[in-house]
């Protein structure tokens, strides 16, 4: 399988590479350059396969001979035996055809951890293979961030910093990613907002010199193809346990950087039935913006009680821009380019096709609230305040009652005891046992100005061989 840039104009590259690069040398993000398409009987006959044997199935034609099959498995048996339910990604219903997907039951407590504590064994084995060390440098409106941590940090070759917005993500969430002791662990926080700390990744990957070509970085954003990868699984895991591929199923997805909703999308191009993606997003609503009306114009980032949510510049937007664009990577480009002065649109054929692959909504702090609370009231069910967004823009867009909606429950809600207070309610969601002292351990972290040459400093002299 080889991989190529969404702006045309970088090498192609295998998966081992892909998992090593980031960003591209032209700025852009490594798609595939073309999906495995998989039959309905295909599909069928993984019905009653364990998580781990599914993403085999799914993942194995990205992998391809980079990694040797049996070395994959056992990668995938470790990765997925550490979630703390059997079914790894349970469905829960809430009503007839109305389903949360819980992604929260790895190590910390969001989907993230599907696709992370993946990329710390794969970046481990091809990192030992060629006894190479990278500096891992990661931003997160708050959950990357732990996920990260947790996934890369047995890796003996690797340094990780990762970037949060200092004071804009929850105490549990910065509890998870500063307590967690190691000399190659470092936790910065940035006086800006997330779209300041992903934008200085990205910058980074441009220009690496200030790490004097002693080492290279790595990303574990989504910008990194791998994530994207172990984020299609579990569409094929919802189908398979709902009756799946032999009905079609529909999805709405609490979406920021757009990466976990591309994941839907990419498996419906490989062949899974889904009549329905819904685009949910808090009131940074760009995404929503662009679907409802073709006008793509960033606003001044909010703070919501949906902070990892609380993005602007959608990473992953760019890669469906690309197909929308006839994987034409220069008119991709000049539309980023552009999108940087002002507002833009897309041809109005392209958009309207557009329209027909997603559904979207925006979903306001007291609509939140108002979800989580009525949810909990009627089943007794506690939701996060990004799944919330999920499940409202699910029941306001919904196309055909008949058809299974499930929503993917994107976290925890113990990560966020504001936002369920906020809702009125007195209930107090639970930390799980492995987190019980959170609240005790020594915090490690340092802040840092809104300023790339300050963060690049840090990075320089931290890292281990500096
Ligand atoms: C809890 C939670 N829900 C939803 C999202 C949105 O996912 P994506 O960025 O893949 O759109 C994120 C982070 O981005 C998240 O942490
Ligand atoms: N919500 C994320 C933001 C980063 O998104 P990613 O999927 O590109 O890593 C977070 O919690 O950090």
């Amino acid at each position: 399988m080889r991989y190529i840039s969404t702006r045309g104009d970088a090498p192609a590259l295998g998966f081992e590479d892909v998992l090593l690069t980031g960003l591209a040398t032209d700025g852009g993000l490594y798609v595939p350059e073309s999906l495995p398409h998989f039959s309905i009987e295909e599909i069928r006959s993984w019905r009653g396969l364990s998580y781990s044997e599914l993403a085999f199935n799914v993942m194995h034609p990205f992998v391809d001979d980079a990694i040797p099959a049996d070395d994959f498995r056992a990668m995938l048996e470790q990765t997925y035996k550490e979630f703390a339910h059997q079914a790894v990604a349970p469905l829960v219903q809430l009503d007839t055809n109305e389903w949360v997907m819980e992604l929260f039951r790895g190590p910390t407590l969001a989907f993230k951890d599907f696709a992370l504590q993946l990329l710390g064994r794969l970046l481990d084995y091809v990192l030992e293979k060629r006894k190479q060390h990278v500096v891992i440098m990661g931003a997160t409106s708050g959950d990357t961030g732990s996920a990260a941590i947790e996934g890369c940090r047995r890796c003996e070759h690797v340094d990780i910093f990762i970037l949060h917005p200092h004071e804009r993500v929850s105490e549990v969430q910065r509890r998870q990613m500063t307590t967690v002791q190691g000399d190659n662990i470092h936790n910065i926080a940035v006086r800006g907002n997330f779209d300041d700390c992903q934008r200085m990744v990205k910058e980074s990957f441009g220009d690496q010199s200030f790490l004097g070509g002693k080492t290279q970085l790595a990303a574990v954003n989504s910008i990194n193809w791998a994530r994207i990868m172990a984020q299609i699984v579990y569409y094929f895991h919802a189908s398979l346990a709902l009756g799946g591929p032999d009905r079609s199923l529909a999805f709405s997805v609490p979406t920021g950087n757009f990466g976990d909703i591309f994941a839907g999308y990419l498996a419906k191009k490989m062949g899974l039935p889904i009549s329905q993606l819904v685009i949910a997003t808090n009131r940074n609503d760009i995404l929503h913006r662009f679907m409802s009306g073709n006008r793509y114009e960033q606003h001044q980032l909010e703070h919501t009680l949906s902070p990892s949510m609380d993005i602007m510049v959608s990473s992953n937007f760019e890669r469906l821009l690309f197909d929308l664009h006839g994987r034409d990577g220069a008119l991709v480009k000049d539309l980023l380019e552009r999108a940087q002065q002002g507002p833009v649109s897309i041809e109005d054929y392209r958009w309207r096709h557009a329209r027909k692959l997603f559904d979207s909504d925006a979903v306001d702090d007291k609509l939140t609230c108002d979800t989580i609370r009525e949810v909990f009231e009627r089943n007794e069910y506690l939701l996060d305040p990004h799944t919330a967004i999920g499940v409202r823009a699910a029941r306001n867009c919904r196309r055909d009652p008949a058809v299974p909606m499930v929503t993917l429950g994107t976290a925890h809600p113990a990560k966020f005891p504001d936002a369920i207070a906020e809702s009125g309610l007195s209930v107090k969601p639970e930390l799980p046992v492995h987190m019980a002292d959170l609240f005790d351990r020594e915090e490690r972290c340092s802040v840092l100005e809104n300023d790339l040459s300050a963060v690049q400093a840090f990075i320089a002299d931290h890292w281990k061989h500096a």
